[in-house]
């Protein structure tokens, strides 16, 4: 991975008051691109996000098969189309391409091997080779850890499908990946679930854009079926991707003042709409404005002290890194749990986030499923990334308040925002 020198994050002079517009959703964008993959004609994808897990997806979609064009409006994504031969698919660190597109390799019938940062290959992925063996996929381990990459997948031009029992509790996207490949299956796919499911919202999504391509996925509690069927939607245009959006949306609670975000949706899956509970919970205040000179969108405004709290980001997990940051701030002790699951993200970010911030003088404790953040104050200090787009954004945060937060390669944001950095600095210098 490239690096660049460290970024000082600024520090907010006066109350924030700026619009901030923030890229497609990664999640919907790369599921958009997967779902026109699987359709019976082109999509035309609309405001998708450009980064670099977007296009490690398109580059493993056209490994597969699929064309994939930028066009005006957006990128146009074509079906798979058959072919013979070899293949490689790089999954660089992008959780979204290792876990969803073996399942379109195994589909296919090309010989098709996949490898990635060597981050990726520590991530979990075998519960997921293990069901998709389970339904009849030929997936070869390459010495390495077995169900990790590398490996290769042997295309055997279909699968019939049927019934699978999956353990998805280290990701949803286990289950996010066989269900999104269903509809493709000669029979479809039901899946048997054992043990619970992280990220839920990213579950709803996976069923809420599956119905837009035309699918009928069905659930009963841990019982998931999706029964074959032909998929196709001409357009999709991709929501702003409110887990991007949360340093800004914290922003106005460290530093006071209001920030307003464009486009935020009334209705969504995305788990980041969960931050306008947050917002409230911590006193500041959200509400939807429609007449802005940027259009309608979120009004966030805090400025009041914040107070410790309690909170199970189980189905929010992604958020985890800067609802930690903000509540360094926080005039009261605050606990993290049932996010164990982040252990397998970019990188262990318990640990990592316990090491970063007590580094700074913060008084952070691990527990075996989260955090535990104590009032202290904060110095300046390096914050290292762990090559963690995350991360980045969680080191923004703490240098609205604390001066001299030096946040290490901060170029490893464009996982899902390679503008955070002249956006976040743009928010402040108009702020002040
Ligand atoms: O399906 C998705 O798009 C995602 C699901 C979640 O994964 P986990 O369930 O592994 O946390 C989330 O953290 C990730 O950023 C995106
Ligand atoms: C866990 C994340 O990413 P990935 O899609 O790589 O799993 C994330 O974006 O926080």
């Amino acid at each position: 991975m490239p690096t660049e020198p460290s970024w000082t994050a600024p520090l907010a002079e006066a109350a924030v008051d700026a619009t901030v517009r923030v890229p497609g959703s990664k999640s919907i964008t790369n599921r958009a691109y997967v779902l026109a993959a699987l359709s019976s004609g082109s999509t035309l994808v609309r405001r998708p996000l450009d980064s670099r897990d977007a296009r490690l997806m398109e580059g493993a979609l056209t490994a597969l098969g699929a064309p994939v064009e930028h066009v005006d409006g957006g990128v146009r994504v074509g079906p798979l189309a058959s072919g013979a031969g070899e293949a490689h698919v790089d999954l660089g660190n992008a959780g979204t391409v290792a876990r969803f597109t073996p399942a379109l390799a195994a589909l296919g019938d090309r010989t098709v091997r996949f490898d990635g940062d060597a981050a990726i290959r520590r991530r979990p992925l075998s519960p997921l080779l293990g069901a998709l063996r389970d339904l009849g996929a030929d997936i070869e381990d390459e010495g390495g850890t077995p169900g990790a990459p590398p490996f290769t997948v042997r295309g055997r031009g279909g699968l019939a499908g049927g019934e699978v029992e999956l353990d998805s509790s280290a990701s949803s996207q286990f289950l996010s990946a066989l269900l999104l490949a269903a509809p493709a299956f000669e029979r479809g796919v039901t899946v048997r679930l054992v043990g619970e499911v992280p990220s839920e919202p990213h579950i709803a999504m996976t069923l809420d854009m599956l119905r837009r391509f035309g699918a009928a996925p069905e659930r009963d509690r841990a019982r998931f079926h999706v029964p074959a069927g032909t998929l196709h939607l001409p357009e999709y245009t991709v929501e702003p991707d409110l887990s991007s959006a949360a340093p800004f949306v914290v922003a106005p609670l460290v530093a006071g003042g209001s920030v307003h975000i464009p486009d935020w949706p009334r209705e969504t899956t995305q788990p980041g709409d969960w931050l306008r509970s947050l917002v409230a919970e911590l006193g500041g205040a959200t509400v939807f404005d429609t007449d802005t000179a940027d259009g309608s969108g979120l009004r966030v405004s805090g400025g009041g002290s914040l107070p410790g709290m309690d909170l199970d980001l189980h189905e929010v997990g992604e958020l985890t890194p800067v609802i930690a940051a903000l509540l360094c701030f926080a005039d009261g002790p605050s606990r993290i749990s049932g996010v164990a699951h982040l252990r397998g993200h970019e990188t262990d970010r318990l640990a990592a986030l316990a090491t970063e911030l007590t580094a700074l003088g913060g008084n952070v404790t691990e527990t075996a499923d989260g955090l535990i953040i104590r009032p202290a104050p904060l110095h300046a200090g390096t914050f290292h990334t762990y090559d963690d787009h995350r991360l980045v954004m969680a080191g923004a945060v703490l240098g609205l308040r604390v001066p001299g937060i030096e946040v290490e390669n901060p170029a490893t944001v464009g996982k899902t925002f390679p503008g955070f950095v002249d956006a976040w600095t743009a928010m402040l210098t108009r702020s002040a």
